[in-house]
């Protein structure tokens, strides 16, 4: 084994790493790692508060579980390989803390079992250590459009949820020979991992668990890891510290963090994840048909393996050019990926909602890597770009850019969505629209992932002049004779318009929810002063479109953990739950209604006595607080829940 694929540990020399290949040596370059200095103020009151961020990422589940993206801005120029602190994240809840030293490996279900400590996993001896360059992606990129299509029972993500770095570990099947399996037999025929235990809210033991067949274990071209370093340093807590799966060309679902147990059975896992997460069911099913019709547990729905899958970096969102400077071409660039090892073989651009394509630049950095390893395997992105030449955008025939790709197996991503309920491996066309005002042209990208924005939002066709950018011009100026893939003769394919999505409408009772008491007084109106009161586990309140919910009841049991209803205590949070919730848990909300928020105008003709100089002072400070708020966004989650994220201004 060693001699035809030598031990490679990740250590960085010279600023490169080499990677495992069995022809020829090669090695790649590290990027900077940019880790940040110190602790978030967003963290600082979350289980979270001893791990340190980078401030620019997106969190797109307000404070706490950290679920976050980098803006795209941030990704492109992060380079081809990913930081570690700019990489998407996907937490389910906080973050367990684990050590090196202490942290055992158990493996059961095989003739041999054993606990191995992280010594022993990176030691060698029970397989050799490999350094490979993959993309993961989380399952849920791009859902946004899903979202603004119709809320899923997802959370948004903008394009943002991939990032690509070199990992390295023990091969799985190296692991499994030492452990006595070399092939399925009827006894062994899943191998299943696990994080801690009660680690989450959600299934009987509260761990993050799934199971994949015991024969893409053992593939050792399909190059499955257990990783225990990124970029050359040991994982991030963030990204798995000490230990995590790692599944090349798989959905990052799949990929269990913090792994902590490993068996193999003949059954595949009963993890209250791997049946009610990600998973891709037909659109008709909502999340109630699904538990009606025991669609989580159909076994052909399930997701490993990524499908292809493209985005553009540029033009950016919200970026100009203007007609005094106007360039004679404009930069298109973006990345393509797509599973099972497949490559993606080219990338197109359409300047006419989708009739013809025109080929682009690939560059596929990986090329090189996949022959000095001997492998047809390609576990990475592409990225590609082209220029285009200005007339041809100010056409006003030209309403969007559009991209595409083509993988080695020929898939391309189709025109239009097709909406699911858990919003996973959404990979329309993507689209960015042109608009011509004020003598300039602008660009629109479809979503912002967290941040407000995008032509499928409600804030569809806003110019945003604080976060306006110029657009890149082209590299030379002249727009290369692109060669044009396909022309579509037939009927007029329509741009896709803006859809609003319909928030909910704020709910109206005269009634105390099922699962909570209230009182004549609370029912005819709670003060946010009262509201404030409760923000603890005793006693939980929070406001939620004028409505006020009392939410103890529900904190054990609460999927998104109970720390985020708590951050939320006591606070105004219509625009945190609005991110995450499904219509499902909007009418689950009814069930904790406990009154009307007083208006503030109630408030103050309810207490005459209160001379002008207190209101004057309080209308001051909210005036002040809200200029602080303004200018240096929030950095406590004991502030107001409401905008959690949206002022990360770091603007993709
Ligand atoms: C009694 C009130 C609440 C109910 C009934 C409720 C219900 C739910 C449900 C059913 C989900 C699963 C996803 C879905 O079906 O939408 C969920 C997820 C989540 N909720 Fe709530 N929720 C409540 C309050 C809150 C509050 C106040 C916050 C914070 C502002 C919050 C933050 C979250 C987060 C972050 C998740 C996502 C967890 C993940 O996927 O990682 N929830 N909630």
């Amino acid at each position: 084994m060693a001699e035809i694929e030598p031990m490679r540990d990740g250590k960085i020399v010279d600023g490169k790493i080499a990677l495992s290949t069995s022809l020829w040596d090669t090695s790649l370059e590290m990027p900077p790692r940019q880790d940040a200095s110190e602790v978030d103020g967003r963290d600082a009151n979350t289980p979270d508060k001893w791990i340190k961020r980078h401030p620019e990422m997106l969190r797109n589940t307000g404070a706490h579980p950290f679920n976050s993206e980098p803006p795209l801005k941030r990704l492109q120029e992060a380079g081809w390989i990913t930081p570690p602190s700019l990489h998407v994240v996907r937490n389910h809840g906080a973050v367990p803390q684990l050590s090196w030293s202490e942290h055992q490996l158990k493996i059961t279900g095989v003739p041999k079992p054993v606990n191995l400590s992280m010594e022993q996993i990176a030691s060698g001896e029970w397989g050799t250590i490999v350094s490979i360059p993959v993309t993961f992606i989380c399952a849920g990129n791009r859902r946004k459009e899903q979202n603004m299509t119709k809320k899923t029972v997802g959370f948004d993500w903008g394009a943002g949820a991939v990032g690509n770095s070199v990992w390295t570990g023990v091969r799985l099947c190296d692991l499994l020979a030492a452990v006595g399996i070399t092939r399925p037999s009827k006894e062994h025929r899943f191998v299943h991992f696990e994080g801690p235990l009660g680690e989450l809210p959600q299934g009987k033991t509260g761990s993050y668990g799934t199971s994949i067949d015991l024969g893409w274990a053992l593939d050792r071209e399909r190059d499955v890891l257990l990783a225990f370093k990124q970029n050359g340093e040991l994982l991030t807590p963030d990204h798995g510290f000490p230990l995590r799966t790692l599944l090349p060309g798989c959905i990052g679902g799949r990929m269990i963090k913090w792994l902590t147990s490993m068996w193999v059975s003949d059954k595949p896992s009963e993890n209250h994840y791997h049946y009610f997460d990600n998973r891709v069911l037909p659109p008709h099913v909502d999340a109630d048909l699904a538990c009606a019709e025991g669609w989580w547990y159909k076994p052909e729905y399930i997701i490993n393996h990524m499908n292809i899958n493209s985005a553009m970096f540029e033009p950016r969102h919200n970026s100009f050019v203007k007609e005094v400077s106007f360039p004679k071409t404009l930069k298109v660039s973006g990345y393509a990926y797509t599973g099972g090892g497949h490559k993606i073989i080219r990338a197109e651009i359409s300047l006419d909602s989708g009739k013809s394509w025109e080929i682009t630049e690939l560059s596929r950095p990986e090329d090189e890597i996949a022959e000095a390893r001997g492998t047809d395997k390609h576990w990475c992105w592409a990225w590609w770009e082209t220029e285009v030449d200005m007339s041809r955008l100010l056409d006003s025939s030209c309403e969007e850019i559009c991209c595409r790709a083509w993988d080695s197996n020929q898939n391309c991503q189709p025109v239009q969505l097709t909406w699911t309920v858990m919003g996973m491996l959404n990979n329309p066309i993507y689209r960015i629209k042109i608009h011509r005002e004020n003598n300039m042209l602008w660009f629109e990208h479809p979503t912002q992932g967290s941040m407000p924005g995008g032509w499928m939002t409600d804030q569809a066709g806003q110019f945003n002049e604080n976060f306006a950018v110029e657009a890149t011009p082209g590299k030379s100026g002249v727009a290369p004779l692109r060669p044009v893939a396909a022309v579509w003769k037939g009927a007029k394919i329509d741009s896709v318009s803006a859809a609003s999505p319909s928030s909910q409408d704020a709910f109206k009772t005269t009634k105390a929810g099922k699962l909570v008491q209230s009182t004549d007084e609370w029912l005819s109106g709670i003060s946010m002063e009262e509201v404030k009161k409760h923000d603890n586990e005793t006693s939980c309140w929070f406001v939620v479109k004028g409505n006020v919910y009392d939410g103890t009841p529900y904190l054990q049991d609460h999927p998104g953990g109970a720390s985020s209803i708590l951050l939320a205590g006591g606070l105004e949070a219509t625009e945190d739950f609005e991110a995450v919730h499904s219509t499902r848990a909007w009418e689950m909300l009814k069930d904790y209604y406990i009154g009307p928020l007083k208006s503030q105008k109630a408030q103050t003709l309810a207490r005459p006595g209160q001379d002008l100089v207190k209101l004057l002072s309080i209308f001051a400070s909210l005036g002040l607080c809200l200029v602080f708020w303004v200018r240096f966004g929030r950095s406590s989650s004991r502030e107001p829940a409401t905008s959690a994220f949206r002022d990360n201004c770091g603007q993709p």
